[in-house]
């Protein structure tokens, strides 16, 4: 059996259609939906999203600013930046890009952010509403994530997930984003004995480990979804994931490619955040922003 392909361009397509409507009815009311998002250094990967983020922002009509900082800026600076952004009546979304160098502390920096403004989901209140099931922002990855699920119909509930990976950006909040959905969800990570044993078990598999092609066809059984959340450039200039897309391809169900697979979509609720914090604002918000029933 050869899996099915989750289409993540194509996916991120439809939302950015779906978002352009609320942006273009918001402008209707007079307001304009910003977002202003924080670059600090040139790293060319952190670069190339930000660039990509400006060119939806564009797409759908959100007005988009990106504050592009000398690597040298001073965590004191930078701080100043997000306080100056948590003012501006015009900024409805802020974000920082990450990672930020190694001088600066990445958490106090995102403490900083107004949460009423955190369209990443990273902000400990984002957190902790995401932790509770109350309303409030999802983290974009994982959000897109999960929107793959239900445009591709894959029920999770009763399943048993397997994430690789417990970052803060996409494997705690995507843990946690399954079991709202009723899977059962196990949790790997660099230090567990035995991965191949529990990802053999699983429904699903989530990659978020960071190593090109990590996960090969021996980890997976026939039928499981796997979704590839790594994005690494390998030495022929190649971008591949963290899934042997090649081998996982003719055993899963499921599968997202690399790329074109969760990368568009992380963008893409990028933008459903910053639109939802304008309607928030506005008193016009429909639903939660995250799915929670309200
Ligand atoms: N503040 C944040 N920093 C980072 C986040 C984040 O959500 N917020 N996530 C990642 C990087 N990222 C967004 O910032 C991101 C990564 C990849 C893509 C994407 O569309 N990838 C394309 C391929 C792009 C290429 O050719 O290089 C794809 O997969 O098709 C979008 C956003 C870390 N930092």
């Amino acid at each position: 059996m050869t899996a099915t392909i989750i289409d993540g361009n194509q996916l991120a397509e439809q939302k950015r259609s779906e978002i352009k409507k609320r942006v273009d009815e918001l402008r209707q009311r007079g307001i304009e939906p910003g977002l202003t998002v924080v670059l600090v250094g040139n790293d060319p990967a952190s670069t190339s999203y930000v660039r990509g983020k400006e060119k939806a922002c564009k797409a759908v009509g959100i007005r988009s600013e990106v504050l592009r900082l000398p690597k040298e800026t001073s965590e004191e600076e930078l701080l100043n930046h997000v306080r100056r952004c948590n003012e501006d009546p015009r900024v409805d979304g802020i974000l920082v890009q990450l990672p930020l160098p190694d001088h600066i502390n990445e958490q106090r920096v995102i403490n900083s952010i107004n949460p009423d403004k955190d369209v990443d989901g990273f902000h400990p209140i984002s957190v902790g509403n995401l932790v509770i099931g109350n309303p409030g922002f999802l983290p974009c990855t994982p959000y897109g994530i999960m929107e793959m699920f239900r445009a591709y119909d894959i029920s999770l509930s009763g399943r048993h997930a397997v994430v690789i990976g417990r970052s803060n950006i996409v494997g705690k909040p995507i843990s946690l984003l399954m079991q709202r959905e009723h899977a059962t969800v196990t949790m790997c990570h660099s230090r567990t004995k035995h991965l191949k044993a529990f990802t053999k078990q699983a429904d699903i598999v989530v990659a978020a480990v960071g190593r090109p092609r990590f996960v090969t066809a021996d980890f997976v059984s026939p039928g499981s979804v796997v979704i590839d959340v790594g994005i690494n450039r390998v030495e022929s200039g190649k971008l591949v994931g963290d899934v042997d897309f090649e081998e996982v391809k003719e055993i899963a169900s499921y599968i997202t490619p690399v790329p074109k697979g969760v990368g568009p979509m992380t963008i893409a609720m990028l933008l459903h955040n910053t639109v939802w914090s304008a309607e928030r604002k506005a008193g016009i918000a429909t639903g939660s922003g995250n799915g929670v029933l309200t």
